[in-house]
């Protein structure tokens, strides 16, 4: 039997293990569910399928799964995807000594290495049939047969695996079995991609921080914060390190503003000579729906209603700055503010003018 947890209400009843807060960072609704469907099922010993986007941090759910299962035994992860074909079988089960051209000695297999813990299978849908049949039949019997090896052996190991393909698809189109998808998901996990938890951003950049080697923190302005909480991250997470360490290595013990958090966005840096670029807008538009607010709270449960405040303030001082070309006293006299407080608002929120 399949349970899809974090949409499911019988997670509310649990509590959250604690030890979880300090693996996988995030407290939006999305990961609170995801928590709690952890600490329910990390103690049993039951094959668990974590599926979510590149990058969501599927790997860490399956080490904080370990974490908690209570298992003594090692976490081996096996990344099915980057053994070659040919060899992931012997990579797994093990082999004899002579079985196949270059076995020169006897080889412990992963399956077997896992005694006692927790075998992690990523990219599970990359793994070739013939390797599938042997293990569902792992799985069933509790016990391998190493690539030329006799007699079975026993094996005591708890199963997780990872996917970003969806294997009803699959399934259907015969590149899995179906026999051996039952038997891997007897519970599935969904992680969430980035923008689906985009308020938990602060939280993971200074947990980045704290695990950084750089020593300087990362500053950034309310305005480049909202930037980054809007974007699509299709990296999710692993992009999002990515942006924080260039970021630390471009703007060093300084505020970063939202110019230059785009900047740190991209991997290549531009160097092109001439005027420098015109600032770009900070951010570009006021979040989807902004127009029906009982429909975007009724559909999130909440919003951040400070960001989006701020998001509106930026976009209405660009929108003064553009109609008065640039000049602040007249963007200012529009906004009926005094232009010391258009300024400091300016600079605030990490906006530029070449009419200061
Ligand atoms: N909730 C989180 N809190 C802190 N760090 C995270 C979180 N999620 C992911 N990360 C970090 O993001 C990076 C990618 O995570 P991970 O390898 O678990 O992703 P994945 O979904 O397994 O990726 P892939 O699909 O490529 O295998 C890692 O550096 C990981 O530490």
């Amino acid at each position: 039997m399949t349970s899809y947890w974090p949409t499911s209400s019988i997670t509310e009843q649990f509590p959250i293990d604690l030890r979880l807060d300090a693996v996988l960072v995030g407290d939006a609704p999305v990961m609170r569910r995801l928590k709690q469907a952890i600490s329910i099922i990390a103690p049993s010993d039951v094959p668990v399928l974590i599926n979510g986007p590149t990058g969501a941090g599927k790997e860490v759910v399956a080490n904080a799964m370990h974490l908690m299962s209570g298992r003594t035994g090692p976490m081996i992860p096996v990344n099915c995807g980057a053994i070659p074909a040919d060899l992931l079988e012997s990579e797994l089960f093990g082999h004899e000594k002579g079985s196949f051209t270059g076995a020169t000695a006897q080889r412990i297999g992963l399956i077997e290495q896992a005694e006692g813990g927790t075998l992690f299978l990523d990219e599970i849908g990359e793994t070739p049939l013939h390797v599938q049949v042997k293990l569902l039949r792992a799985l069933e019997t509790q016990t391998i047969q190493r690539v030329g090896g006799g007699a079975p052996i026993p094996v005591n190991f708890r199963l997780l695996s990872a996917t970003h393909r969806d294997l009803q698809q699959d399934v259907a189109q015969k590149r899995f079995r179906e026999d051996l998808l039952f038997r891997i998901e007897v519970f599935s996990l969904s992680v969430p991609a980035l923008c689906e938890h985009a308020e938990d951003i602060p939280q993971i950049l200074r947990t980045m921080e704290q695990g950084s080697r750089g020593g300087s923190t990362l500053q950034l302005t309310p305005c480049a914060l909202a930037l980054l909480m809007s974007q699509d991250w299709p990296g999710n997470v692993r992009e999002l390190r990515n942006f924080h360490d260039r970021a630390q290595i471009l703007f060093r013990n300084r505020t970063i503003t939202a110019a230059e958090a785009r900047i740190a966005m991209a991997p290549r840096l531009s160097f092109a000579g001439g005027a420098p670029a015109a600032p770009e807008p900070a951010v570009e538009a006021l979040p989807e729906g902004v127009t029906d607010l009982k429909g975007m709270l009724a559909g999130n449960g909440s919003l951040d209603l400070r960001t989006m405040l701020q998001r509106v303030e930026v976009k209405v001082i660009q929108s003064a700055l553009e109609l008065s070309e640039g000049r602040v006293t007249r963007a200012a006299e529009m906004l009926r503010l005094k232009r010391t407080t258009l300024i400091s608002r300016m600079q605030k929120l990490g906006l530029e003018s070449d009419g200061l």
